[in-house]
């Protein structure tokens, strides 16, 4: 689909209108109303308007409109199906171009989206990855070494920098220490947005340098400055490219195909974006639901111990299913669209609900008990279960959160035993765009098997007593 197609499309936005000039039914609470209950708990939210009002709902969110909410197998795999041609992902993510740029993946679809994504495709399939699971395995044993037994760890934070640590160092090559100390400090902040600044474009303006969106300008232009300076020196040195994403990007500049220096930089904007969070976010949930639930820690430690991957990558989707990290993925239809007897005119907004398609009871018995046997030793159907969305923009770092997830879940069973602090289920908490657990997936270290630092067993025969 062509550009200017696109773009009316978006300027159709919001009038959509369906069968009997309406949309499907909805909640008839105030868009204000229902985008305080969206979004202080969107898979309580998403539930109760799909067992009242079918697959099918309309609901009314401040900075979206009238958004038609879809979490039928079928609906979702038609929507997929014909994405590239007939959706527009670029308009559904408009709210965040401020952060991930112009040229990032998330902000184009057709031609120019599969150029983009041509680039991208190399550094993260699966056999570049696993030229990462080195630097990994260094990273979590960093992060882990310091777990004393008997003391309480918020798993969600060590993740937040194991995952940090994982892209700047293994997937952008990160070597220089100062700029590694200073993104460090600043990443996290930065993901840690005001969603206000999200849903009220109105606040979008800089007050005289004070207020969440003054603040937030400052910090992306400090983060943006350290990337520019890795990719100017990137840029400058020739020597032999390694295997991460910017050398692989910028050796492509040797088939005179290159990236500018403001593309490289909404690439890596884009892929700290959605990919650190996430996969830190389903890696505490992973943990809060094996921890709690009677059985699975122990298969999955055995698994490990075994090297059987299948139980492992069951348990991951199991925890992927049970507890989405995020619920939905927004599209803007470029067309007319039919769906379920309605009639979507040009310009209607979807959430495509894998979440709620994830937590259907027609679809997974008991959907709220995790359960590693639903994934193994079958997975369900691929249209019942799509942790990494479909379609043209499918998740291009799937490999790369499979492996790192493994990586990190083994590194930390083959060392460590865990037992949760609580034995309740840790409630879910949104936390910016992520649903993360209330406590941070809380664990009690039991048993720490590598050595310490500083300990006998890490010092040299020449080190200093
Ligand atoms: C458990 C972790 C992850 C989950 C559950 C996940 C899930 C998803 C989903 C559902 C989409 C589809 C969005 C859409 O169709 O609009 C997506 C897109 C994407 N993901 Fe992931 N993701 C994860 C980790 C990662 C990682 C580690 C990276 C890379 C470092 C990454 C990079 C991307 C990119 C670049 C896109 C956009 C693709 C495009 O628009 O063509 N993701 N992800």
């Amino acid at each position: 689909m062509f550009a200017r197609d696109r773009r009316q499309a978006r300027q159709a936005r919001p009038a959509a209108r369906g069968r009997a000039g309406g949309l499907p039914p909805g909640p008839r609470l105030p868009a204000v109303v229902q985008t305080v209950l969206w979004a202080a708990a969107p898979t309580r939210f998403g539930r109760s308007c799909a067992e009242r009002y079918g697959p099918l709902f309309t609901a009314r969110i401040l900075g979206f409109g009238n958004v038609v909410y879809i979490c039928t197998p079928e609906g979702i795999r038609r929507i997929l199906r014909d994405d590239a041609d007939n959706f527009d992902a670029a308009a559904a993510n408009e709210s965040i171009k401020f952060v991930v740029g112009r040229h990032s993946l998330l902000m184009s679809d057709g031609h120019e989206h599969t150029a983009r994504r041509r680039v991208l495709i190399r550094p993260l399939h699966g056999g570049n990855v696993a030229e990462y699971v080195g630097l990994m395995e260094q990273i979590v044993e960093e992060e882990i070494r310091e777990w004393a037994p008997g003391s309480t760890v918020r798993l969600l934070d060590c993740f937040q920098r194991v995952t940090l640590e994982v892209m700047m160092r293994a997937v952008f090559g990160i070597t220089d220490s100062s700029r590694l100390e200073r993104l460090r400090v600043l990443v996290p902040r930065l993901l840690d947005i005001n969603p206000l600044i999200i849903l009220l474009p109105a606040i979008r303006r800089p007050f005289g340098g004070v207020g969440p969106w003054a603040r937030f300008q400052r910090l992306l232009a400090e983060v943006d400055e350290i990337i520019y300076a890795e990719i100017r020196d990137r840029r400058a040195s020739h020597g032999p490219g390694g295997k991460d994403v910017v050398s692989l990007l910028l050796a492509h500049d040797g088939d005179g195909d290159g990236v500018t220096d403001a593309e490289l930089r909404d690439h890596l904007v884009t892929l700290l974006t959605v990919g650190q969070e996430t996969t830190a976010t389903q890696l505490a949930w992973f943990f809060e639901r094996v921890t709690r639930t009677p059985g699975a820690l122990e298969r999955v430690v055995a698994a490990v111990r075994a090297g059987d991957w299948t139980v492992v990558d069951a348990a991951i989707h199991e925890a992927i299913r049970a507890r989405p990290t995020t619920m939905d993925i927004g599209r803007v239809a470029i067309g007319e669209w039919r769906e379920a007897g309605y009639v979507f005119p040009a310009g209607t907004m979807f959430a495509v609900s894998l979440g709620l398609l994830h937590l259907s009871p027609e679809l997974y018995e008991r959907p709220d008990a995790y359960s590693i046997d639903r994934f193994h030793p079958v997975e369900p159907s691929s249209a019942h279960f799509m942790p990494f969305g479909g379609g043209s923009h499918r998740c291009l770092g799937a490999s790369l959160a499979m492996v790192e997830m493994r990586t990190v879940i083994s590194g930390i069973l083959r060392h460590v035993r865990v037992e949760p602090r609580r034995r309740a289920a840790e409630r879910v908490r949104p936390k910016g765009p992520m649903l993360v657990p209330r406590r941070g997936a809380e664990v009690t270290i039991v048993e720490n098997r590598l050595p310490r630092q500083g300990s006998p067993a890490l010092r040299g025969p020449g080190d200093e007593r």
